[in-house]
């Protein structure tokens, strides 16, 4: 049984929103394939944007995100499968043709032009008059927040400010497809944050379509409607924040976003019960495991703030634990706890508990505790999935 946390999240990561969005679909992306000679960077994606969804391409370094961004925008070829704009197939077209801004993660402005140049450059091969180009530039640096400053140089700009001309310059030519490529990445994390909220609000208010790539799951579930999951180039999940957190499709979904318990070695009783050694588990939540033969290998996972601390005596999923080890966090402790499993083994399982609830139940080490796992706050794994 382990733990696995990669990014040290905290509660607050818990999305909250969930955007129903009932526009027609803008962006169609079919059975994309990409091979660089025999690696296969992208397999088989498909997904669709609606006009003015704000969607997250998440996942660990080299999975692919980029690669499927640059095919989305038409910088790459894809090798097979096919990419439609409001049904018209764009697949053979260039950049230059599918009206896109894009923001990359180097804020790649011209240096030796100011601010106001950088944002004025696509506009100017539009044919607008200088008085029009003008206009719109004191416009869009408000919109950005950078009013007084287009006269500067970005070497003169912080990296937060370079980043906001970036935007403002993709913005400049009214495109009906925003592309980011982890537009947030090289910023402190004061400003990252920041401009995350600003990116969102903006985007909503110009309801413009938007892409984004991210290995930030934070970034991901606070800004975007619907958050794409790769793993080695297949899209794993395609859901709301709300879904690819409270529902992870794989394991490699739950363990890449927040933290989760893993009980390894669990095996399926009957229909909705499932056991390790002598305990036995009631789950509502399975996933797809509802179908396999009893004795089927799995594994059970829950978050650590699902793990309840005090129960009535009726609740079913109990365990009794005793307390192996405490982790401060400010808000709240991270508990492990450790319960035997099975005879010969005991296991661990870690709980985010309140400071509040700590203090009052004087929660020390080696402290027995009765937890217990709430039915539809566990999920259930085919160890076969990935
Ligand atoms: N032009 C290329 N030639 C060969 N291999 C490439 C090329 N571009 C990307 N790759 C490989 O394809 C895989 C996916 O790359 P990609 O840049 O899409 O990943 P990513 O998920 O965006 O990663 P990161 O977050 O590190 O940028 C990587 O293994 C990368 O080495």
């Amino acid at each position: 049984m382990s733990l696995h946390n990669q990014r040290q999240p905290t509660k607050d990561l818990k999305p909250k929103r969930t955007t129903m969005n009932a526009n027609p679909v803008y962006l169609t992306v079919r059975d994309v394939s990409k091979n660089f000679g025999n690696f296969t960077a992208l397999a088989d994606v498909s997904f669709e944007a609606r006009r003015g969804e704000f969607l997250s391409i998440l996942g660990p370094s080299g999975c692919g995100k980029t690669t499927l961004l640059r095919v989305v925008a038409g910088l790459e070829k894809q090798t097979r499968g096919k990419v439609f704009i409001e049904n018209r197939d764009v697949s053979a077209l260039p950049v230059s043709k599918r009206n896109v801004g894009i923001v990359f993660q180097s804020y790649a402005l011209f240096p030796n032009l100011t601010a106001r140049e950088n944002i004025a450059y696509g506009l100017r091969s539009q044919g607008k008059s200088r008085q029009d180009i003008r206009q719109q530039v004191d416009g869009l640096l408000d919109l950005v927040g950078l009013r007084g400053m287009g006269r500067k140089h970005p070497a003169k700009l912080s990296g937060g400010q370079q980043q906001r001309v970036a935007l403002a310059r993709a913005i400049a030519v009214s495109p009906d497809l925003l592309l980011l490529d982890e537009p947030l990445s090289a910023l402190d994390a004061k400003v990252r944050i920041k401009l995350r909220s600003e990116i969102r609000q903006l985007q909503q208010r110009l309801g413009i379509t938007t892409i984004m790539v991210t290995h930030d799951q934070e970034e991901a579930l606070t800004m975007a409607d619907r958050i794409l999951v790769i793993d080695r180039g297949r899209l794993v999940q395609d859901g709301s924040p709300n879904q690819v957190y409270d529902r992870p499709a794989t394991p490699f979904v739950a363990n890449f976003i927040g933290a989760m318990n893993f009980i390894e070695g669990a095996e399926k009783i009957d229909s909705g019960v499932y056991g390790i050694g002598k305990t036995r588990f009631a789950v509502t939540g399975e996933n797809g495991t509802s179908r396999l033969p009893a004795g089927s290998r799995v594994t059970i996972a829950i978050r650590p703030e699902d793990v309840m601390l005090r129960h009535d005596p009726t609740a079913i999923n109990l365990l009794e634990t005793r307390v192996a080890g405490m982790e401060y966090r400010g808000s709240l402790f991270r508990i492990d706890l450790s319960w035997p499993a099975t005879l010969d083994k005991a296991a661990t399982i870690t709980a985010d508990v309140p400071a509040e609830t700590v203090r009052r139940l004087d929660i020390v080490p080696e402290k027995p505790l009765s937890v217990y796992l709430p039915v539809d706050r566990l999920r259930v794994y085919s160890v076969t999935d990935g």
